[in-house]
């Protein structure tokens, strides 16, 4: 709970006006709810038992004051802790998915997509619920309840002992509860992030799902995570609301023995009725909020558990450091010296030595899973190497800001991303859109004719993943992007392996035409594509072999 609170400080912070506001709303609420168990004791002794008929206008009009007052306070309270809790969550979110995005590859490549989403909507959800409403209910009713205690001391100390001996008594069962609770939140939102991942998976591949006639196997799948899913959740019930019986037979105990112990006092003439029913009143009210507050320690669990989930995220931190050079000088030569790398423990890169000059195009080939998409993933550092170094303009490529660098390389790799926005904006990606620029480079990458044909051109919006586009429209599309960012570096990664021979050979030709001063690497397998080369580099099994 104290690392719960530490870690949201911060966010509630520049919320203190507000805050202050809505504690003032909810101790107006809680004073109006007590004021009318204050009131009881005039009705009873002298409205009903001494028969002042001037008071029975007055009292239930100031009972309807109080309640109106308590109705208005609660509102208050509670728009105003909704406001503070979600825009908490706002924040979180905010910093979450850009504390994610500066992360490294590596990170991506270890955690599965559901589960980062589940992390970034589920578990901050869970955390609004906290903030927003738990907390709000929390302060309210704890300032309700001590209100109500007040008023149940002020009446009868001594039946105020026997009324409020629920309090110690229930620690032991509640603190086990919570307990038990902690251990089941973390595991409902484990399975959370499993089904996330699982949807996610499946509607990314559902054309490969159907393909494979796949549907009943994957539905069994998730109907069986669903299934688990479920039983966890019912656990969390079982365990989760189990306060509430407790503390209502806590409270019976209680309640009987006040009942007893307070109606021999009345005989006894040592209470008035009036001080019995309004120390009555004001007991059974505060049963309420006590339980409400206890519910709300419990039902706080599962945001600790989430809490804990975020943290693990924000622990999380770049290995890849950057530089502190501006990489805005012409580049002449980019060079490997003795690099090895490995992702995990076998080594897919080593002992590499090349170099890429200006004014030249290089073809890297070799077989497949040789290591040629992993040496580019290095020069942009989405890695970084395990041995050796590579140097642009003979200064350590980790000198240089990250982001100065990747400015300089265009990349058009297989996997091709594709935005669900205008054709426009895809083609400007990352940039400002310039219309004759997006055309020109469109026209370029020979995509301009079927963009054209399209009857909104370049403002065309394409789907996720461009599944309204053809393989080949794709690369072209990717490839209109890499011209577009005209960088001085042009890495194509197997970029027209989709493509016809004739489209293929008109973007050589593209290619022929904007080399001048650039460094080109093209990865291919084709030996048409291979033609355009000044110089082969050929990996086999992560080692440099001589074309
Ligand atoms: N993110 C990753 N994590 C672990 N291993 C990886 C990762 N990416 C690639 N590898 C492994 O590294 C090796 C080299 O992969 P790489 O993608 O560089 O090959 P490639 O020569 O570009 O292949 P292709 O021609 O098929 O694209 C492969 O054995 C591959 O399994």
């Amino acid at each position: 709970m104290k690392e719960f609170f530490k870690n949201f400080m911060p966010y509630i912070r520049g919320h203190y006006p507000l805050f202050i506001l809505a504690v003032l709303s909810g101790i107006f609420a809680a004073l109006c709810t007590a004021g009318v168990t204050y009131l009881v004791k005039p009705m009873l002794d002298e409205v009903f038992v001494d028969k002042d008929v001037s008071k029975l206008a007055l009292i239930p009009f100031l009972l309807m004051l109080a309640y109106i007052g308590k109705a208005i306070g609660s509102y208050a309270q509670s728009y105003i802790m909704s406001y503070v809790g979600e825009d908490i969550v706002r924040q979180i979110r905010d910093k979450m998915l850009s504390h994610m995005l500066f992360l490294d590859l590596s990170f991506f490549n270890k955690n599965r997509n559901g589960e980062l989403i589940a992390r970034i909507t589920n578990d901050i959800g869970l955390i609004r619920s906290a903030v927003s409403s738990t907390f709000t209910e929390f302060v309210r009713e704890g300032i309700t309840a001590i209100a109500l205690i007040g008023v149940v001391i002020y009446q009868s100390p001594k039946l105020a002992l026997i009324g409020l001996v629920i309090l110690p008594l229930s620690i032991l069962p509640i603190s086990l509860i919570i307990r038990r609770l902690k251990k089941v939140s973390k595991k409902a939102q484990e399975k959370n992030a499993d089904i996330t991942s699982n949807l996610n998976e499946i509607f990314n591949n559902v054309e490969m799902i159907k393909v494979n006639s796949a549907e009943e196997l994957e539905s069994q799948k998730f109907k069986n995570e669903n299934q688990e899913f479920f039983k966890i959740n019912m656990k969390n019930t079982l365990v989760g609301t189990m306060d509430t019986p407790v503390m209502e037979i806590l409270g019976a105990l209680a309640i009987g023995a006040v009942l007893y112990i307070g109606g021999k006092s009345v005989i006894d003439g040592t209470l008035t009725v009036g001080e019995f029913f309004s120390f009555n009143t004001a007991l059974f009210m505060a049963y309420t909020p006590i339980k409400r507050l206890l519910n709300c320690v419990v039902r706080m669990q599962s945001a600790i558990v989430a809490n804990k989930r975020i943290l693990e995220i924000f622990s999380q931190h770049s290995q890849i450091t950057d530089g502190e050079r501006e990489l805005s000088e012409e580049i002449k030569e980019i060079a490997f010296s003795n690099v090895s790398f490995k992702y995990d423990e076998e080594e897919v890169l080593s002992h590499i030595s090349c170099e890429f000059k200006k004014d030249s195009i290089t073809a890297l080939v070799g077989k497949s899973g040789s290591g040629k998409s992993t040496l580019i993933a290095l020069l942009l550092r989405l890695y970084d190497v395990n041995n050796g170094e590579i140097s642009i303009n003979s200064t350590p490529l980790k000198d240089y800001k990250i982001k100065s660098l990747r400015s300089r390389i265009s990349v058009v790799n297989q996997r091709i991303f594709i935005l669900n926005d205008s054709i426009a904006k895809n083609v400007a990606y990352g940039s400002e859109v310039d219309s004759k620029r997006v055309e020109w480079a469109l026209k370029q990458a020979m995509a301009w004719e079927f963009v054209e044909s399209l009857s909104e051109g370049i403002e065309t919006r394409l789907d996720e993943f461009g599944t309204n586009l053809s393989g080949g429209q794709r690369q072209r599309i990717a490839i209109a992007r890499a011209l577009y960012k005209d960088s001085q570096i042009l890495i194509l990664d197997e970029a027209t392996s989709a493509l016809d021979e004739k489209t293929e050979e008109a973007i050589k030709h593209t290619i022929d035409l904007i080399r001048k001063d650039k460094i080109i690497i093209l990865i291919a397998h084709r030996p048409s594509t291979i033609e355009l080369a000044d110089q082969i580099l050929r990996i086999e099994n992560g080692k440099l072999t001589n074309a």
